[in-house]
């Protein structure tokens, strides 16, 4: 099995290309429009998902190798196996990303089980070991990463800003960042709201910088 090197990839207004008009395609093109793409779908059908999904190109037709042309990344969702193929060895020779859905082999990158809170990403791969243990995995954990934690990673990352404008010694900074990320403040949230864990952050503020109000 091939060994993967895990990243998270920015393809904001990139455009991104999927082939195949089904149900597959339809999940890939929801996620890479989640994530900012500017979204070519391809395929001679679509399902009544994807024809009704707004802010995406339609083209309907057979897949061609022009399609590609200015894509940074590419899935291939097809039930036919050469045109997935085709798509893929297209896509090597130009340097585009490549994931063909279930066929490792023809991926120049491979897809993840994911849970989305706000800004905060946890991703499961199992190297293609056992996609099933994947979403098994995501689903339990959306059990215990409830909405609050997209609430607590957006009070995190606006109080980081402003230290990091604020609070010149490294030292310093860090602690209070790694202090206030703590559970305790999560818990905060969950029962008494934002408003009461930002003033909870503020006192430990004050606590770590004397003289600081
Ligand atoms: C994570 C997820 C993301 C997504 O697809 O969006 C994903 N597969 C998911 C589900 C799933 N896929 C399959 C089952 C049936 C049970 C089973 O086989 O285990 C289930 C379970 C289900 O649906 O319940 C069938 C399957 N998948 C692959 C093969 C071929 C092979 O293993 O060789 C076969 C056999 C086909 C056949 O039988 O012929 C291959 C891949 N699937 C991957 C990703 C990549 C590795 C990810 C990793 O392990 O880290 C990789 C390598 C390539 C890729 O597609 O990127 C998504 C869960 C999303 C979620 O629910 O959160
Ligand atoms: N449905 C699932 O949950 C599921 C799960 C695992 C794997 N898969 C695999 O993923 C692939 C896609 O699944 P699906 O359910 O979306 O299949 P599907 O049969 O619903 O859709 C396949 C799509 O590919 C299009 N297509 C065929 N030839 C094409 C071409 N030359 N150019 C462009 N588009 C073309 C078809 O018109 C159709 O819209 C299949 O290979 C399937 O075996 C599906």
């Amino acid at each position: 099995m091939a060994k993967y090197y895990p990243i998270f990839l920015n393809i904001q207004d990139k455009k991104c290309v999927v082939v195949g008009g089904g149900n597959v395609a339809w999940r890939k093109v929801c996620s890479l429009k989640e994530a900012g793409a500017k979204v070519t779908v391809v395929s001679p059908d679509f399902c009544p998902e994807l024809e009704r999904e707004t802010g995406v190109e339609r083209i309907q037709q057979k897949y061609t190798t022009d399609i590609l042309k200015g894509a940074a990344l590419v899935v291939a969702s097809t039930d036919d196996g050469v045109v997935n193929k085709k798509v893929y060895s297209d896509a090597m020779e130009r340097g585009i990303l490549v994931n063909v859905v279930d066929k490792p082999d023809l991926c120049s990158f491979i897809v993840p089980a994911s849970i989305q809170r706000g800004d905060l990403c946890i991703s499961i791969s199992t190297g293609g070991a056992s996609p099933a243990l994947a979403r098994n995995i995501r689903e339990y954990l959306e059990g215990q990463f409830g909405a609050e934690y997209g609430e607590f990673t957006h009070l995190l990352s606006e109080v980081r800003q402003k230290m990091l404008l604020e609070i010149k010694d490294e030292a310093i900074r860090r602690d209070i960042l790694q202090r206030i990320a703590g559970f305790d403040i999560l818990e905060i949230i969950k029962r008494k709201g934002v408003s009461e864990a930002k003033r909870k952050i503020l006192e430990i503020v004050s606590e770590k910088i004397p003289g600081d109000k």
